[in-house]
């Protein structure tokens, strides 16, 4: 394993970000003046063919062991592979991006063999007021297949026991800890490890009161939004996560996972986005 490289910086006049070749993977954005959006682990690992703990992890062609419960590595081969980076430059409205592609060939051939397809997955990141990442799978093969994917996004909160997440109100999830179905009622709140699985396609609003701020995380394509903090016990067994760093993320990720993944007949393609926004908190939740 070597180091990884330093990623590529996307500047524009109303944000910045960086992103590595390395997973495709967005490491840092924040609006201009405004505190850093994406959470990064003091402790990530920085090396070639390791997974990245912060940022915005790509979660394909499965997510976490699959939906056979045994599939290896964890949340797929896409963030731990080098993709190409194919284009990168200013957008008509002033945004920088950056474009990445993988297909099979960058993949090693031993993790490619729990995904036998042909395929083709392009990574966009677009840097300025709001942060977009948006992933498309286009099926290159003759038969039809399904995969699930995640835009497994790390969000920096300034403490997680305070925040409440709104927009997932009503919608059926799978607790991960309790292993069993719920529904959620009103706000969440982060009380316990959390590790969520929603089915839910709107917009969900992650409220600040330390940070002073609301993280609104819209997505488009994506039937399912997965909720994840460790807290204090799971933390302390990473070793890639300082002991008390939960307090200060929450991953809030977009994707098509568990009982939703896709299906793609050949030729056909499909897109899933997330979009980041940063509003300052309403006055009367200060
Ligand atoms: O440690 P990893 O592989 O990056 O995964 C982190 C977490 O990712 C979340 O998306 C999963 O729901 C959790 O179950 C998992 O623990």
């Amino acid at each position: 394993m070597t180091r990884l490289p330093e990623p590529l910086s996307l500047t524009s006049a109303a944000g910045s970000g960086a992103v590595l070749s390395h997973g495709a993977h967005a490491v840092s954005w924040a609006p201009e003046g405004r505190d850093p959006v994406l959470w990064m682990s003091s402790r990530a690992h920085n090396e070639t063919g390791r997974a990245i703990r912060g940022g915005v992890p790509i979660c394909f062609p499965w997510f976490g062991p699959g939906r056979t419960g045994d599939m290896e590595p964890a949340h797929g081969f896409a963030r731990t592979a080098q993709w190409q980076l194919v284009e990168q430059g200013q957008d008509e409205h002033g945004n920088a991006f950056a474009e990445f592609t993988l297909s099979p060939q960058d993949v090693a051939e031993e993790l490619r063999a729990a995904f036998p397809h042909e395929f083709r997955a392009r990574l966009r990141m677009t840097v300025g007021e709001r942060l977009r990442l948006e992933l498309t799978v286009t099926n290159t093969g003759s038969e039809t297949f399904e995969m699930e994917e995640a835009l497994h996004t790390y969000l920096h909160v300034g403490d997680s026991r305070r925040i409440s997440v709104s927009g997932l109100a009503g919608a059926s999830y799978f607790d991960k800890v309790a292993k069993e179905q719920r529904t959620q009622v009103g706000d969440l709140t982060i009380t316990g490890e959390t590790d969520a699985v929603f089915a839910h396609r709107g917009e969900v609003r992650v409220t600040d009161p330390a940070l002073e701020r609301v993280l609104v995380v819209s997505k488009e394509g994506s039937d399912s939004t997965v909720v994840w903090n460790p807290w204090a016990d799971k933390a302390v067994g990473m070793s890639d996560f300082a002991d008390d760093e939960w307090k200060t993320m929450l991953c809030v990720e977009a994707g098509n996972v568990m009982g939703s993944p896709v299906r793609l007949a050949a030729g056909e393609a499909h897109t899933i986005a997330q979009v980041i926004a940063v509003q300052d908190l309403p006055a009367e939740r200060a």
